[in-house]
């Protein structure tokens, strides 16, 4: 038995806690908003992020960070681009020996940096974990079966990580490639916006499946010039997530897809950004990222130009479908 702390309580960070505590761990959920908390100790429920679920009442809920870092794993569960403010506001209280386990699923816009990097600059020395794949917080606190990848640098500790993790509805697979578990993550979001988009637009399940397939060779490629591992990409965190983000508009991406898909052109506002739709900031942070690795990504870029330039949807389908053909599996 370990103490595991999931610092985060959006609708994944719910979801992990009940996973967690059904591994037997000592499981805290740490909430940000103090009224949450305090709702949350009364009701046991997240009404605001995962309603309809009632936390057993050996998870501790607190608002308070000092009493969540205190445990040996720490699951990190906040939005991709706030991952940088909340480690900073804590990095000298986390303990040295803490496993920090990333579960959000997204690359950095101001720096275009893998979250682990992120991690690395600001507490170096520490053992970082990646935890990706295809999951539902719906389907994870309903105690559906599931299942995910988790990375870390030495095989042993993701062995550990995953057995400490893992329960009869959670199955977690250890890998070495944190690169490969990263990336896959993040840039299925984008992929999952392209789904939506085509499915909007009627372009039928044909199209679908080839942006599917093209999409994860975009990924693969990337990552291969990056580092990873070409199997990563035809595990959970790679063609497991692509597979359930752009089949159900369950998933917050796709559904975005969906809904800019019936527009012209996307002209963004708070409105439609009031959903946290991961995507949305992949599909520019990964600009640089492909021209400093050298790697043309068509179908990302397309996305980055719907929703960052205004660009017409329909112009952009005709791109994609005129570029010069490419051998497989890899030309872009
Ligand atoms: N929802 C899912 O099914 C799911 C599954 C796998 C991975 N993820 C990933 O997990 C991450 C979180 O997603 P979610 O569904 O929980 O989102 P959510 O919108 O439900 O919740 C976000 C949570 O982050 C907290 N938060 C916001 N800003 C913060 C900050 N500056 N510091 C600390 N905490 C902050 C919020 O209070 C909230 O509790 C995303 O990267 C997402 O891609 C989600
Ligand atoms: O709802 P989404 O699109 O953020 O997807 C949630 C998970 O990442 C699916 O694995």
């Amino acid at each position: 038995m370990t103490s595991v702390s999931i610092l985060g309580g959006g609708a994944w960070g719910t979801a992990l806690a009940f996973t967690c505590y059904k591994a037997g761990n000592i499981t805290t959920l740490w909430i940000r908003d103090p009224q949450q908390a305090e709702k949350m100790l009364l009701s046991r429920e997240n009404e605001k992020y995962l309603a309809g679920h009632v936390l057993p009442s050996g998870i501790t809920i607190t608002h308070s960070i000092e009493k969540a870092i205190e445990s040996h794993i720490l699951l990190l569960v906040c939005p991709a681009q706030n991952l940088r403010s909340f480690l900073e506001s804590i990095k000298n209280i986390i303990p040295k020996d803490a496993y920090l386990v990333i579960c959000s699923k997204g690359i950095e816009l101001e720096t275009s940096k893998l979250l682990s990097e992120v991690i690395a600059e600001i507490l170096p020395g520490y053992c970082i974990g990646v935890l990706s794949g295809p999951t539902f917080a719906q389907d994870m606190a309903e105690g559906q079966p599931t299942a995910a990848t988790l990375a870390t640098k030495e095989i042993t500790t993701a062995r550990w990580l995953a057995s400490s993790l893992s329960c009869p509805t959670f199955r977690l697979y250890p890998s070495s490639d944190v690169i490969g578990v990263e990336l896959g993550g993040a840039l299925k979001n984008v992929i999952a916006i392209a789904a939506g988009i085509s499915s909007a637009r009627n372009l039928g399940e044909s199209a679908r499946a080839s942006l599917m397939t093209r999409g994860l060779s975009e990924i693969a490629h990337l990552g291969l010039a990056m580092g990873a591992q070409l199997e990563t990409f035809m595990g959970l965190s790679g063609v497991g997530d692509i597979v359930l983000s752009c089949t159900s508009p369950q998933s917050r991406n796709m559904s975005f897809g969906l809904k800019i898909g019936r527009l012209d052109r996307f002209i963004p506002n708070d409105q439609n950004m009031s959903i946290l739709t991961e995507g949305v900031f992949t599909a520019k942070a990964v600009q640089n990222l492909s021209a400093s690795k050298d790697v043309e990504l068509p179908i990302a870029k397309s996305i980055y130009r719907i929703i960052h330039q205004e660009s017409p949807i329909d112009e952009e389908i005709k791109l994609l479908l005129s570029r010069p053909l490419k051998t497989e599996p890899f030309g872009v």
